[in-house]
């Protein structure tokens, strides 16, 4: 799958003005509230007219408007799921998935569907008896059984508890494991961590990234768009051997990593952010120290600006360290960067706490299937 986007919107306190492509697998639009994001896929979905709009999926075009080409929304071939489930009332959990299909579902897709949901014991119900977490995977399944080329979700679990969230979790997973191309809209870093592959950032109605997770969050040129313990490195590592005293070994670029037990066999590919705030630097190997995990590093950048907080100058500095090709991102003290005398392409010590680690472990999904069901 490929979703190009370009789109200028002007309105009367906002613009928007985008444009990027997504790839195959799940895309994240991230960004604050109020960003852009939800206009971005109303106009992918034809919901919204943009004075600019030029879309296209898999080369076929949905809009281009400086040609006077545009696809009415029904026949874009869009699932769409909305912050709020938007489940009629009226109808059986049934009757709403079938409601409005535009193409023929087989039985066996259907059973599919509703198993791949866990929807199967809520079939006979309706919507005022199911919690906000069931709501939200019958609005999935609508979306997947109208047979679509992708899925828009827009924040499906803003209006969820954390319970129902975690819930809902698993499968979003099993979802992003399934082929079907997804934009994924939130402003949840843990959720665009978990799901995506592939990461859109949104600010002020402009795009100020576009790219694989882990580069995107791992830059510090970044950072100053997001929230400030939010800023940390993504790196990829696989879980190589469980210990008798608890631990977890992964390996990365980087080296072992020890964390407390997982509970996913070895040889799970993982996808570990490390935030800024819980990584110390050393100039020479530490002694008698606790944390379990000091990788050899080499001192890449010393950012200031990245660190200033509320646009005022701030005392810490936002130092990129390269473990081996992996960069790892460390905030300090601009009076620690001081006295330990750290320059550029310095050898130092990276030092993370193990249990900093085991709060950031996520396992990767695997990589998406080519389409088979929908
Ligand atoms: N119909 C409209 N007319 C005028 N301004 C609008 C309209 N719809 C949205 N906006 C404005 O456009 C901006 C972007 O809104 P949008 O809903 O796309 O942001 P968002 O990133 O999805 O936000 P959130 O995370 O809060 O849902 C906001 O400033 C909003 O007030």
């Amino acid at each position: 799958m490929s979703l190009s986007i370009r789109l200028r919107q002007v309105r009367a306190a906002f613009t928007l003005d985008v444009g990027f492509e997504a790839p195959a697998g799940v895309t994240a639009l991230f960004g604050p509230s109020g960003a852009g994001k939800t206009s971005v896929i109303e106009a992918i979905a034809g919901l919204s007219r943009p004075d600019l709009a030029q879309i296209s999926l898999n080369g076929r075009v949905l809009d281009d408007s400086p040609a006077g080409l545009r696809i009415a929304p029904h026949k874009r071939r869009i699932g769409y799921v909305f912050q709020d489930a938007r489940l009629f009332p009226h109808l059986s959990v049934r009757a709403n998935l079938c409601f409005g299909h535009h193409r023929r579902r087989s039985a066996g897709q259907f059973d599919d569907i509703t198993a791949l949901l866990g929807l199967e014991t809520l079939l006979e119900r309706r919507p005022r008896d199911l919690s906000g977490g069931e709501k939200s995977r019958v609005a999935i399944g609508r979306a997947l059984l109208s047979g679509p080329d992708i899925l828009l979700l827009d924040e499906p679990l803003a209006a969820l508890d954390a319970a129902r969230k975690a819930e809902v979790l698993p499968y979003l997973d099993a979802l992003a494991t399934y082929g079907l191309p997804m934009l994924y809209v939130s402003h949840a870093l843990e959720e665009v961590l978990r799901l995506a592959q592939t990461l859109v950032m949104l600010d002020n109605g402009q795009v100020t990234a576009c790219g694989p997770v882990e580069e995107v969050l791992s830059d510090p040129d970044l950072a100053q768009h997001l929230a400030r313990d939010d800023v940390g490195a993504v790196i990829r590592a696989t879980l190589t051997g469980d210990a008798p005293d608890g631990l977890s070994q992964l390996t990365c670029g980087a080296g072992p990593l020890f964390l407390p037990r997982l509970p996913h066999p070895v040889g799970t590919p993982l996808r570990l952010r490390i935030r800024a705030r819980d990584v110390m630097i050393a100039r020479t190997p530490p002694q008698g120290l606790s944390a379990l995990n000091i990788l050899p590093a080499t001192l890449r950048r010393i950012d200031t600006a990245a660190a200033r907080e509320g646009g005022a100058s701030s005392h810490t500095a936002l130092v990129t360290l390269d473990l081996g090709g992996t960069p790892l991102l460390a905030r300090l003290t601009r009076r620690s960067v001081r006295l330990l005398g750290l320059e550029l392409g310095m050898d130092v010590f990276a030092v993370v706490k193990s249990v900093a680690l085991a709060r950031e472990e996520l396992q990767l999904g695997a990589p998406p299937k080519p389409r088979a069901t929908p």
